[in-house]
């Protein structure tokens, strides 16, 4: 590619974000993101596909007010560059934009063959965004490169509390009967077409348009995947999971692939943040196909379209705190716990809190203020909590308080 074909592409897309630009988007709880721009100064935006990631790296420009160019790799034209390209890439963008441009947001470059080394060259006089739907894209070996020098945050399709902002409920702190109940409308709603921003405003139907890009372009493309209609068909099964344990061994016979298979068709699903593997506190990480998992699914809309088997208030209920949980803690210390005759659904280490969820309406059951204190004396925990439907209180047992909080005040404050 010479610079006269690069400054045509770059120059097509400029134009996209000018328009992009002029838009209003919903604000993102991602807390103070610009502090990750200033040192080290690489800042990479991941998560599931259709997250919000480039219009997250958009509203940032916008906000710092500061002069910057845009590159989506992800581009018809742009398949198949080489290094040599990026080059011309690289001059093309200063004739856009000029040559005193500071900050550049790239969009899906590590499709393109070593970007890693593109990027740290740039990074000594540039503050540069990445944004990607691969978790392991900086992982790789060229990607020591950039080892240490960058931030990361995880970007997850709205959170109940984005998504009050998008229907314009401006109730961040119901107390009124009223607001209450608006809220609770609310959390119905969303717990049944989830938090895809395009999902909210094109149709339910475009959670299956996304979720088959993420099958074909982050999956099946990048692990060249040839057996489709079992690939579907694992996929589907597993997302079927979603809030229980799950067993890839078993999926092996339901889905007629062998294990090693098996094993990467759920690597794949996992590093495009589809779904998440939670494991059991305690265990050791051995190889996917052995350990005891739990598995969450990134949106409550995929839930709703996706799965197979009848819908189950408690445990979409479950998945939605788990995605919060996650989404808080940036994917770290999260846990299940299971003892021989106790469970909880979360242990999350970061917080030292202990998490029980039920959909109770009216009465939390013994056995899950037993597991939370069986499995209390395994970790120490600062907080119990349980979150219900909609019961609220507190209750003492053995000195240790155990707070009950109903699910719409847990996903909007806790
Ligand atoms: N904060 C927001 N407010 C309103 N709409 C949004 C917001 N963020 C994203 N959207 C809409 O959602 C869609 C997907 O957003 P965007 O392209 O930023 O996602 P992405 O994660 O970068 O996608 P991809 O992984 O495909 O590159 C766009 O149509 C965008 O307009």
């Amino acid at each position: 590619m010479n610079v006269e074909e690069a400054k045509r592409i770059v120059a097509d897309q400029k134009e996209l974000v000018e328009e992009k630009l002029s838009q209003n988007y919903i604000k993102r709880d991602v807390g103070d993101v610009e502090r990750f721009l200033r040192i080290p100064n690489v800042l990479a935006i991941l998560g599931v596909r259709r997250s919000g990631k480039s219009t997250l790296s958009l509203m940032l420009m916008k906000e710092l007010k500061v002069k910057f160019a845009y590159l989506n790799f992800d581009d018809e034209s742009l398949f198949g560059i080489t290094t040599e390209d990026l080059r011309n890439i690289e001059q093309a963008i200063y004739e856009v934009y000029g040559n005193d441009v500071i900050y550049l947001v790239f969009d899906e470059i590590h499709n393109v063959k070593g970007w890693e080394l593109f990027i740290s060259r740039l990074r000594e006089s540039k503050r540069i965004i990445i944004t990607g739907s691969n978790s392991k894209m900086l992982s790789g070996e060229l990607a020591t490169a950039l080892t240490g020098r960058h931030s990361d945050i995880v970007l997850f399709p709205f959170s109940f509390r984005e998504y009050l902002r998008f229907r314009n409920i401006n109730v961040e702190n119901p107390i009124s009967t009223r607001d209450v109940v608006t809220v609770k409308v609310a959390l119905e709603k969303y717990l049944e077409e989830g938090g895809f921003p395009e999902a909210l405003i094109i149709g339910k139907d475009q959670v299956d348009v996304i979720y088959n890009d993420i099958l074909f372009k982050d999956v099946v493309f990048r692990y060249k995947i040839r057996e489709m209609g079992k690939f579907k068909e694992f996929s589907r099964s597993i997302i079927s999971y979603y809030s229980s344990e799950v067993s890839l061994s078993k999926l092996t016979k339901v889905v007629n692939v062998d294990k090693k298979t098996i094993d990467l068709w759920a690597f794949g699903l996992e590093n495009s943040y589809l779904i998440y593997f939670l494991p059991r506190y305690g265990e050791k990480l051995k190889e996917r196909l052995t350990f005891n998992k739990k598995v969450y699914v990134v949106d409550p809309g995929v839930v709703s379209r996706i799965a197979l088997r009848a819908r189950d208030k408690g445990r979409v209920i479950e998945n939605v705190v788990a995605i919060k949980l996650l989404r808080e803690n940036q994917l770290k210390g999260l846990y299940y716990i299971k003892g021989k005759d106790f469970e909880v659904d979360f242990y999350d280490e970061l917080n030292s809190r202990l998490i029980q969820v039920t959909y109770a309406v009216d009465k939390v059951e013994e056995r899950e203020i037993k597991g939370l204190m069986k499995a209390n004396e395994l970790v120490k925990a600062r907080e119990l909590i349980v979150v219900t439907y909609d019961i609220e209180g507190k209750e003492e047992r053995e000195g240790k308080e155990i707070k009950f909080i109903p699910l719409y005040k847990f996903l909007l404050k806790y």
